[in-house]
This record gives structure tokens, sequence and C-alpha cells, in this order.
């Protein structure tokens, strides 16, 4: 029997279309509305059963109308603009107690602004990061939400039910108020990079370094997948690798041109990082080398003019299991990096975050989703506030894969195949455990040139160096 919807989705894109049907077969009905009225209406006569539970809608006025007060809209639009002309659109439209959520790829600061705002409007908004691709909205995303606690109860109980499950544990948490869930999100995203970015690097040392074949890459990957590096990244990469062109019947990655996209969450994550003072430079490195990626010009004028960089790896190259040590090694030291960042912005904005649920909500439905961070929720509830380096099973992990890391980026470096992420991972790690540093150099430099004065190893009250009042 069809009910008037409580719920209703605007944005019937990937993600819109497979949210809708994930809440629909949750035993919700819906309203759905998308700018493109046609796109709407092939959505509904493809839901097959569940068309019953939707109701389409071709202007936003129907789309409100359509659905029983209080009501919940979600909005599954691109980041920007466009939310906050949703928003005014639907401003006029809804009565109180009604509650917008953003579940898009929003920019923490506009989710902020957007929560403050609504505070002055009879209507509510939260923003909730949304991860899992097309096919986790559809099945089971990762779901971060930012609002209050009311607005959690109010939203738990169909967010809870759409979520992937681990163990039965829906991977749906309040992160914190107003933009906490999209900041989370963000941070995720610039961990996907790092990861993502960590694996095409040991693929390029395979297929550069020693002539690896697409479908011996995949092998590799799916016996990795088999281990401590089980996740959803390496078991598409494995997927990605094994499959064929059906043009040209060449391995398909062979065909693909060199040259990533970005929709900037891990470029934001990298601007914020800088912004708390936190250094996450195996983000930094992994946004840094998808912007290179897009400088094809500036690459083939530089291996034309200098020579191309990339060699064959020095003898028998590097053992499968040393680059996956090197990746273990990667791994653990760009997600310390991230959850070190968590923590600063908590302080930094005042939002007591979850970090442990963080890590829970991230082990299903998400694309990093993995088996390691079960073992991270439980390291960091064991271990609150610490690094997880020093965390179990990481620190041992760390000690054990030290030195297939060293020994990738050597071999790497020698054969002029870039690395910047293990690279950026290794420096960090060596950085951290550095009793002393250059910078007493940086604080003499600065002094020099700007009177900034230094502290001075034995505790003395002498701020600036001889060079005072120089005139050069
Ligand atoms: N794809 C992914 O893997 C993930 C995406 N996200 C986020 O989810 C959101 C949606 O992404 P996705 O589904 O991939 O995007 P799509 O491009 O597939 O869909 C975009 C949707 O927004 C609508 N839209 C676009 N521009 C406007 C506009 N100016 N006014 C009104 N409607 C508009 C489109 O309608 P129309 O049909 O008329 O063009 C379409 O319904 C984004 O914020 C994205 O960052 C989050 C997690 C994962
Ligand atoms: O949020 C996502 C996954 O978690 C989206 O797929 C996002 O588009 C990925 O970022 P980018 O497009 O910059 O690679």
């Amino acid at each position: 029997m069809s009910e008037q919807p409580q719920v209703g989705l605007i944005g019937l894109g990937t993600m819109g279309a497979a949210l809708s049907l994930n809440i629909a077969e949750k035993g919700h009905f819906l309203a759905v509305y998308n700018r493109t009225g046609s796109v709407t209406d092939t959505f509904v006569q493809t839901a097959g059963d569940l068309a019953p539970r939707l109701t389409p809608t071709k202007t936003l006025e129907n789309f409100v109308a359509a659905i029983k007060a209080p009501r919940v809209i979600i909005l599954m639009v691109p980041a920007g603009p466009v939310v906050d002309d949703h928003i005014d659109a639907l401003k006029p439209l809804l009565g109180p107690d009604d509650l917008i959520i953003d579940a898009g790829n929003a920019n923490f600061y506009d989710t902020e602004r957007r929560a403050k705002r609504a505070q002055n409007e009879k209507f509510g908004f939260i923003g909730i990061g949304v991860s899992g691709g097309e096919s986790g909205a559809r099945h089971g995303p990762s779901i971060m939400v930012g609002g209050t606690e009311a607005d959690w109860a109010r939203v738990a109980p169909m967010l809870e039910a759409i979520s992937a499950k681990y163990d039965g544990t829906p991977c749906a948490s309040l992160m914190g108020p107003g933009g906490a869930g999209h900041f989370v999100k963000m941070v995720h995203n610039g961990i996907e990079y790092a990861d993502m970015q960590m694996i095409a690097e040991v693929y390029s040392l395979m297929r550069d370094g020693m002539a690896y074949k697409a479908p011996q890459v995949a092998d590799v990957f799916e016996n990795w997948n088999k281990g401590r590096l089980a996740s959803y990244l390496i078991e598409i990469s494995a997927k990605v690798a094994r499959a064929e062109d059906p043009i040209s019947g060449n391995a398909m990655l062979d065909v693909i041109l060199d040259k990533a996209g970005q929709k900037g969450t891990g470029r934001w994550t990298a601007i914020e990082a800088q912004q708390l003072a936190v250094p996450v430079p195996v983000i930094e490195a992994a946004v840094a080398a998808r912007n290179l990626s897009a400088r094809l010009d500036t690459r083939q004028r530089g291996a034309e003019y200098f020579g191309d960089a990339q060699k064959a790896l020095e003898g028998e190259g590097i053992a499968a299991k040393t680059l996956e040590k090197a990746l273990i090694a990667g791994k653990i030291l760009c997600y310390a990096q991230g959850f070190e960042m968590l923590a600063a912005a908590a302080t930094h904005f005042g939002w007591d975050l979850p970090m442990p649920a963080i890590a829970r909500v991230w082990r299903e439905g998400c694309i990093i989703r993995s088996d390691m961070l079960n073992d991270m929720a439980t390291a960091l509830t064991n271990n609150p506030g610490d690094n997880l380096i020093f965390a179990e099973p990481f620190s041992g992990l760390l000690k054990d894969c030290e030195a297939a890391l060293r020994d990738t980026v050597i071999a790497a470096t020698k054969a002029g195949i870039a690395v910047p992420a293990l690279a950026a991972g290794l420096s960090w790690f060596d950085s951290i455990r550095t009793r002393r540093t250059s910078a007493n150099m940086i604080q003499a430099q600065r002094d020099y040139f700007g009177a900034h004065g230094f502290e001075r190893v034995d505790g003395k009250n002498e701020p600036h160096g001889p060079w005072a009042g120089h005139e050069d």
C-alpha cells in the first residue's frame, strides 16, 4: 500500500539515484526530484519493485507538497552554490521542523555557515558525509553526520538502516556539530587520495621498474588482498589491472591517460592541514601528484629535454613482499597523519570528534574501508590521544616494515621512478623520531634577517645571535 512520503531526495545523479533506492528498500516512501525531469521519469521507470515507494515530482513546489510534514529532504547535488540555491528555493516552501540534509561532498566551512544560518529559520539543516561511491550508496555507505544530538536522534534510524554494517554495527555516526561530519568526510577523502597514490606508486615500480604486465600486477594485488593490506582499494586495483579494453583488446590500464582528475576534497584536506599546522605530507604529496599528472605538456617537455626519468630498477628489482611491506608502512603513516589532523581539528574547532567511532564507520561501506581500520578503532580506543604509530599493532608493524619502505624508496629514487607519497611518509617517520633536527639553522636564519629570536639549548636567556645589528 502506498503511503505519503516523509522523506524526499533532490538530485538523481550517480549517488542520489542509488541512495534513493537504498532508502526505499529499507521501507521508506520517498519523493524524488531532479533538475532534468526526464531523468526522474527514467529513474522511476527502472526502479522495479521499488517504484511503488517512489513519488516522482517535476517542480520543487510539488516535491515539497508530496512530502508529509515534518519533512526530511536530502540534497545529493554538486557541492557549492548549487546547495545554496536549493536551500534558497526550498526555504519559502518548508514548514516548522522540516530538515534539509546536505549529503554531498560539501566544504565543511559551507556546512558550518548553512547550519548557523538555519538556526534563524523555521527549518533545520545538517551536513552528512557519505562515502562508498555508487554501490555504497545503493547497498550501504559509510555515513559521517554533522549536527546536534537531537538531529542525530531524528535521522539515526534511517541513516543506520541504509548504512553499511561491520559485524552488524552500522557504519553511521554523529561526528559533532555543524561541519564536523563534512570535515571527517574531507579527511577520509584526503586519506583516500594518499591510499590510491601509494598503490599507484607500487604499480609504477612493478610496471616501469620491473616490466610487469597488467595481469601480473593484478596477481600481486590479489595476493596482497588476502593479507594485511586487505582493503577495497587493493581489491579494485586488482580488478582494474585485470580488465581488458573491449575496444583495443589491450589491458584497460594501458589505454587510460595518466592524467588524474579531482573534485577538490583532497586539496581541501591539504589546505586545512596547513591551517591547523598539522603535517600530513603523504596526503599533500598525493594531491601534488594528481596536480603534476595533469600537467601533461610540461611532463612531455621535461622528458624530451632532460630525458625520461624512469629506468628499470637495479638487479632483480624489488620483491613483491618488500613492496607489500612498504605499502603497509606507508598506509600506517598516512592514517597516523590523518588521525592527528582530526585530533587537531577537534581541539581547534571545539568538536569532541569521536576518534574510535571515526575508524569504526570507515571499516565498511566507504572507499578506504579495510581490515586495518578495525585494528585502528581498537588502537584509538585503547590509546586515547596518542598517535597511531605508538599503538600496537601499528608500532610493531612499522618496526617490521620500515626497512622495506626505505629500500623501496631508495631503489625507486635510483631508478628515477617517482614515489612522492611513499617518500613523504618515510621522511615524516624519520623526522618524527629525530632528537635534533636542523631547525636550529632555520631559527638562526630567522634571527639573522628578522631578529625573530630563538630558544637556547642551555636555557640561558640570550635570544639573539652575535649577528645582531649586522648591516648586510
Ligand atoms: N560519485 C561519487 O562517488 C560520490 C559523490 N559524492 C558527492 O555527491 C554529490 C553528487 O555527486 P554525483 O551523484 O556523483 O554527481 P552526478 O553528476 O552524477 O549528479 C549530479 C546531480 O545533481 C544535479 N545537478 C547538477 N547541477 C545542478 C544544478 N545546477 N541545479 C540543480 N541540480 C543540479 C544533477 O541533475 P541533472 O540530471 O539535471 O544534471 C544530478 O542529479 C556531490 O557532492 C559529490 O561530490 C559523494 C560521495 C561519492
Ligand atoms: O567522495 C568520493 C569518494 O569518497 C567521491 O568519489 C569523490 O568524487 C572522490 O574524489 P575525487 O573526485 O576528487 O577523486
